[in-house]
C-alpha cells in the first residue's frame, strides 16, 4: 500500500503529478482544517504533509498519529507549532534560497512604486484624471536612489535587498539583525545599528525578519513614532511583527510619510481594513516569492526535502534538527 499524504493548498501541477506516482495524495484546498471532515479523516493515516500556509498547531499534530514530516512550501515557517513537533519527532521542512532574489525584487518593486505612487498615478490616468499637460507637484514622488535604506532582519532576502539598494540604486545601507554581519557591511558598505537608531536614520524603513516570538509586534506606536515623518515603511515579513493598529495611526496622524505591504495582521486582508483606504499605502496580496519560475522551485524543494524524509533520510531543509539527532 501506498504512503498516504497530504498535500494543502500550492503544490504546482507537475510537482504534484510525480508526488502521486509515489504516494497515495489526498489534494486539498483552502478548507477549513478543524471541520472539513474529509480532511480530517485522511490525516489520521497521513505520513506526510506538503503545502502552504497549513496552520499546524497541536490540535492538528493530535489528529495524526503517523505523521512523520511536515514540508511547508515557503521559507517562513512560523505557521508550525515547531515545540510540539519536537515533541512528537515529526520533521518540519522549508524552501529557503530558491526564493530569496524574487521576494527581494517584490520589496524592492513595492518600495519604488510607493515611493514614486505608481498605484495611485496609474489609477489616475486609467481613470482619466490626467487632463492637463504637465502632471501636478501633488503628484509627484519622493526619489529612492541615493537615500538612506533600513533593513530589518539582514539574513538571505535582507541581503539580496540590500544589494538592490546599494549596487542598483546607490544607496545607504544600514541594517538591525541579531548579529553583526562584517562580509555584508563590507560588500555593501553597510552599517550595524541598534533598532532605534535605524528607525530615526533611515528614508526607508524595510522589515523582513521571520516572524518569531521575538519579533511578534516589533514595530509599534514608539517605534513608528521613531521613525522620520517623511520616512517610508515596507513590510515583507508577516503582518504580526507589526502591530498593524499602531501603523494605521501612524499613517493617519502623519507620523510617517507612506507605507508598502505584502503582509497584513489577518490574510486575505478585510475589507474594510483602513489600510486599503488610504492613498499613500500601496498593497499586494502576500505574494513576495509568487512567480511562475519560483512557485516551481519551491514545489520542487518541499517535495525534495517530504520525499528525503519519508525515505528515512534526512532532508536537505529540515528546520528542527532535534527530530533528526532523535533517530
Ligand atoms: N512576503 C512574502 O511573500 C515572503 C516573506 N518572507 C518572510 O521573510 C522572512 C525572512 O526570510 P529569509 O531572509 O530567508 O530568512 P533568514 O533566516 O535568512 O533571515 C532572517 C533575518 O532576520 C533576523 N532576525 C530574526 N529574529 C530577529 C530579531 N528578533 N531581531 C532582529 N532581527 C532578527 C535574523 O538575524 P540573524 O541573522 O542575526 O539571525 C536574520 O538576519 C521569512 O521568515 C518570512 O517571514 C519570506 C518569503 C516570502
Ligand atoms: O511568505 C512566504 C514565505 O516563503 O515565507
Amino acid at each position: 500500500m501506498k504512503t498516504k499524504i497530504i498535500a494543502y493548498n500550492r503544490v504546482e501541477q507537475p510537482v504534484l503529478k510525480k508526488l502521486k506516482s509515489k504516494y497515495d495524495v489526498h489534494f486539498f484546498k483552502n478548507i477549513d482544517t478543524k471541520t472539513d471532515p474529509e480532511f480530517l479523516a485522511q490525516l489520521y493515516d497521513a505520513e506526510g504533509i506538503i503545502g502552504l500556509e497549513l496552520p499546524v498547531d497541536k490540535e492538528l499534530i493530535d489528529r495524526a498519529p503517523n505523521l512523520r514530516i511536515v514540508s511547508n512550501v515557503s521559507v517562513g515557517y512560523n505557521n508550525l507549532d515547531v515545540d510540539y513537533l519536537n515533541k512528537r519527532n515529526i520533521m518540519a521542512t522549508n524552501t529557503p534560497d530558491v526564493l530569496t532574489d524574487t521576494v527581494a525584487d517584490t520589496v524592492f518593486g513595492i518600495l519604488i512604486a510607493t515611493a514614486r505612487r505608481i498605484p495611485e498615478l496609474d489609477h489616475m490616468v486609467k481613470t482619466g484624471g490626467w487632463t492637463t499637460e504637465a502632471v501636478e507637484p501633488e503628484h509627484f514622488g519622493i526619489d529612492v536612489h541615493h537615500k538612506k535604506l533600513g533593513i530589518i532582519g539582514m539574513g538571505r532576502i535582507g541581503q539580496a535587498i540590500a544589494q538592490r539598494g546599494h549596487f542598483g540604486f546607490d544607496m545607504e545601507i544600514s541594517y538591525h539583525s541579531r548579529t553583526r554581519k562584517p562580509d555584508v557591511e563590507e560588500r555593501f558598505a553597510a552599517t550595524y545599528c541598534s533598532l532605534d537608531d535605524l528607525l530615526t536614520q533611515s528614508d526607508f524603513v524595510c522589515l523582513i525578519t521571520p516572524l518569531t516570538a521575538e519579533t511578534e509586534g516589533m514595530l509599534g506606536k514608539r517605534e513608528f513614532q521613531l521613525m522620520k515623518k517623511d520616512a517610508i515603511f515596507i513590510n515583507g515579513s508577516r503582518g504580526k511583527t507589526i502591530v498593524e493598529q499602531d501603523l494605521i495611526a501612524a499613517l493617519r496622524d502623519g507620523e510617517i510619510a507612506a507605507a508598502g505591504l505584502d503582509v497584513f495582521e489577518k490574510e486575505p486582508v478585510e475589507t474594510d481594513n483602513p489600510l486599503l483606504k488610504m492613498k499613500n499605502v500601496v498593497t499586494t496580496p502576500h505574494i513576495g516569492s509568487s512567480t511562475h519560475e519560483t512557485e516551481l522551485k519551491m514545489s520542487e524543494l518541499a517535495a525534495t526535502n517530504l520525499i528525503a524524509g519519508l525515505n528515512g533520510d534526512k532532508p536537505p531543509n529540515l528546520v528542527n534538527s532535534a527530530t533528526w539527532s532523535k533517530k
